[in-house]
């Protein structure tokens, strides 16, 4: 079995924290690290690839450092978010440039060329390649030495539907072999039919572990509050107030507005535009009124 284990790690960069004391492990089959942009995952990702040493703690497989370790370098195989390529290079020269790093000759390149399903088109210029060309090269590079380990860094980015059923279809197939196979995202719905289990990480520490109806559950499940200003906000605190859906309401003097605790996120949702059309009121503020996890989980519900 093959595991990444993250022991209470933290990465900072001047003064500020990219990652905060996460524990966390990575073991066989698709993972999928989930978090909106800046919370850390890059940064995580980089260090589970020996490309970047913890600020403290310690990252290990199966139970060998990773930072600096050549022996676990080759266990592992990660496509990075970039997309800075040598255009001029043609996909197989590219392959094969990354398969002679590792030590490995031109079969190991056509044997990984051929699983991402990119021989067709392995002689063209990378300069011609579609964004999906691109990433399935990308990918050959880092399989090149069947690592048993794969990272990808927001693999999905920019790829169309039918590239993006293609890759999902390699990493299940990749998953299914007993690859540990690790990807980033910031969308929960590309996450959702991919990953068996979910990590999810916001500003840089570990928020929630799982699988995906666990992780969606206490996205939508959660309190959620909100600071709601409207034409008429005592008339719209009494319709609101009937639903189930609506927990507390009050109205904040100071700021003019009232404040709504939510407990069905999906159907206040529904409820809040349809209960103020019905009354005449127009509403002028809906925000989230605080920065916890739970506003940052409604975003990343609605993203
Ligand atoms: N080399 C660096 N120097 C300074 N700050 C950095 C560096 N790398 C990352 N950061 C900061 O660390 C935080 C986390 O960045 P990171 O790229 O890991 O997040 P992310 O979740 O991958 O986001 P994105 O999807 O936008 O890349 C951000 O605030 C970022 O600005």
């Amino acid at each position: 079995m093959t595991a990444i284990q993250i022991d209470r790690v933290s990465r900072w960069f001047g003064n500020v924290v990219a990652v905060n004391d996460i524990t966390m492990t990575i073991g066989p089959g698709v993972t999928g690290l989930l978090g909106p942009n800046g919370a850390g995952k890059s940064t995580l990702i980089n260090m589970m690839a020996g490309f970047l040493p913890p600020s403290s703690g310690s990252v290990t497989l199966d139970g060998a450092p990773i930072w600096r370790n050549e022996q676990v370098y080759k266990a592992i195989g990660l496509v990075p978010e970039r997309e800075a390529m040598y255009d001029f290079l043609t996909g197989k020269d590219f392959v094969i440039a990354n398969a002679e790093l590792h030590g490995l000759g031109a079969a190991a390149a056509q044997k990984a060329l051929a699983t991402v399903e990119m021989e067709y088109a392995q002689d063209r210029k990378i300069s011609t390649y579609s964004k999906g060309m691109r990433q399935r090269v990308k990918m050959a590079s880092a399989l090149v030495h069947e690592p048993s380990v794969l990272l990808l860094d927001e693999p999905f980015n920019g790829m169309d539907p039918r590239q993006r059923m293609h890759l999902m279809d390699l990493l299940r197939q990749m998953g299914a072999e007993g690859r540990t196979v690790l990807f980033s995202s910031h969308i929960l719905e590309e996450v959702e039919q991919l990953a068996a289990h979910i990590e999810v990480i916001v500003a840089g520490r570990h928020a929630a572990s799982g699988d995906f109806r666990k992780i969606r559950r206490l996205m939508t499940d959660r309190p959620h509050r909100y600071l709601v200003r409207s034409s008429d906000d005592r008339a719209l605190a009494a319709a609101l107030i009937a639903d189930a859906s609506t927990a507390g309401i009050e109205l904040d003097w100071t700021e003019k507005a009232l404040r709504i605790q939510a407990i069905d996120f999906t159907r206040f949702t529904e409820l809040l535009p349809r209960v103020a059309r019905e009354h005449g009121i127009r509403l002028y503020t809906v925000q989230p009124s605080d920065e916890s996890l739970e506003s940052v989980f409604s975003y990343l519900v609605a993203a």
